[in-house]
């Protein structure tokens, strides 16, 4: 713990010196509340993808910190609310997904809490929930008088999520608006099933964690919280869990714990302290020793920040593996055992043409980017940039394999069988 808590509380003292508190409805009396004994607290999470992605990976280790401080952390999973689609920071209406994809989307997302929480029926133990299991049970119209009654239009108008849309004239539909009825919904159920007292979210969730504060007061009469974290955009100004590609994935079978290290690896130096307090459980002592190292030094800080990222969501095990191949690929020029591999015979790569292969090996997302890279020079074969397309030939295997990149970084095999 810091020398100079600010805060009555473990839990608030822990997300205020590592940097995860941007705003909240009332912290003072969020850290009684925190100081005199176990609270509960939630995040929701909508099933847009199969998995979720290192943003939201912020609100995921925050729910840790609710558990390791003492507390009740929910997960909330939003199988009624991707039904309608969150328009907080989207210009237009979400792709609706069918029932079907929304399970799919959660059976598979639910995977990644495991590594951070643990579950069972404790007074602090985790509890995962599916708000689609109150949500489509309720009536339209008894919803409408009596919660609608509660929500003003007016005050719906001032949210960002609606005036951004507004001021952009950019159609907002009628299921849309109702999002934050259904966020704010849920805080009132969870308060009543399990004494929910907060909802922690990003800064952009700041419309949808009132709204559920202001039901709850005018409904159950209590006073519930709400407190969000920064949105973490790297030093360059990118938002965080973003790369050129797309998203840094949680599940190993989107993005792999080889790409997760590398993805680590390749912060920026201004970016070391802030990732190492957010996305590792290293002591505060130890982020603030190796974010002051500087020069050469600090690639030693992202090798721990790669390493003790990626052991928290695929196990030390895993980590430490792409960390040897790291050092294989890079530092000894060798073939590390966990770069993407794909497995062809001989007879196939004759005469097999090249980028398909950089697209099979999932180092390019299409053949256009593929053709950008070679006009820009960052597409190797064996280390050696390709001018122009060509297909492979018996010439290119050494030692039983050929080695694909994509700059630098980005690396596969092709073992030849
Ligand atoms: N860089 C970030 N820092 C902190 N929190 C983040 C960050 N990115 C996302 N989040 C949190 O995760 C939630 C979901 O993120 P986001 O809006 O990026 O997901 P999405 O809508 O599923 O993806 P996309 O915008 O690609 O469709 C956000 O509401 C936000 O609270
Ligand atoms: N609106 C949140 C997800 C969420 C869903 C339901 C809730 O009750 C809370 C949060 C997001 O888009 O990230």
């Amino acid at each position: 713990m810091s020398a100079k808590a600010t805060y009555k509380s473990d839990f608030l003292n822990v997300l205020d010196e590592r940097g995860f508190i941007a705003q909240g409805t009332n912290l003072e009396g969020l850290d009684e509340k925190a100081a005199a004994g176990p609270i509960t607290g939630y995040i929701g999470y909508d099933a847009t993808a199969k998995s979720l992605h290192a943003g939201h990976l912020i609100q995921i280790v925050m729910l840790y910190w609710l558990q390791q401080t003492g507390h009740r952390p929910i997960a909330l999973m939003g199988g009624g609310t991707t039904k309608v689609g969150d328009p907080t920071g989207k210009d237009e209406q979400r792709k609706l997904l069918t029932d079907e994809e929304i399970d799919a989307n959660i059976a598979s997302i639910k995977t990644a809490f495991d590594k951070y929480l643990t579950f069972g029926d404790g007074p602090t133990d985790a509890v995962m929930v599916n708000n689609d299991d109150w949500l489509s049970k309720l009536g339209y119209v008894e919803f409408l008088r009596d919660y609608g009654v509660h929500f003003t239009i007016n005050r719906m108008l001032t949210f960002d999520s609606v005036k951004l849309r507004l001021e952009r004239e950019s159609p907002m539909t009628f299921l849309e608006f109702n999002y934050m009825l259904m966020q704010a919904y849920d805080f009132h159920e969870l308060y009543n099933r399990y004494g929910c007292l907060l909802q922690l979210g990003g800064t952009d969730q700041w419309g949808n964690i009132v709204n559920g504060v202001e039901l709850c007061r005018r409904k159950d009469g209590v006073e519930v919280f709400g407190l969000t974290t920064p949105l973490l955009t790297t030093a360059s100004g990118k938002k965080m869990g973003k790369t050129e590609s797309g998203a840094v994935w949680l599940n190993a079978d989107m993005f792999s714990p080889y790409d997760y290290w590398q993805y680590w690896r390749n912060a920026e130096d201004a970016d070391v302290a802030t990732l190492l307090a957010r996305f590792t459980t290293l002591p505060m002592d130890e982020v603030r020793r190796l974010a002051a190292l500087d020069g050469a030094e600090i690639n030693e800080a992202k090798k721990v920040l790669a390493t003790e990222a990626t052991a928290l969501l695929h196990g030390r095990e895993a980590a430490e593996s792409a960390a040897a191949t790291a050092q294989k690929t890079f530092e000894q020029g060798g073939l590390g055992g966990d770069l993407p591999t794909i497995d062809m015979t001989a007879g196939d790569l004759d005469g097999a043409a090249l980028i398909d292969q950089f697209l099979a090996a999932g180092l390019c997302a299409s053949k256009g980017e593929a053709r950008r890279h070679i006009k820009a020079g960052a597409l190797k074969v064996n280390d050696a940039a390709v001018r122009e397309e060509r297909n492979l030939s018996a010439d290119d295997i050494r030692g039983g394999s050929v080695k694909l990149s994509i700059g630098k970084k980005k690396h596969a095999i092709i073992r030849v069988q």
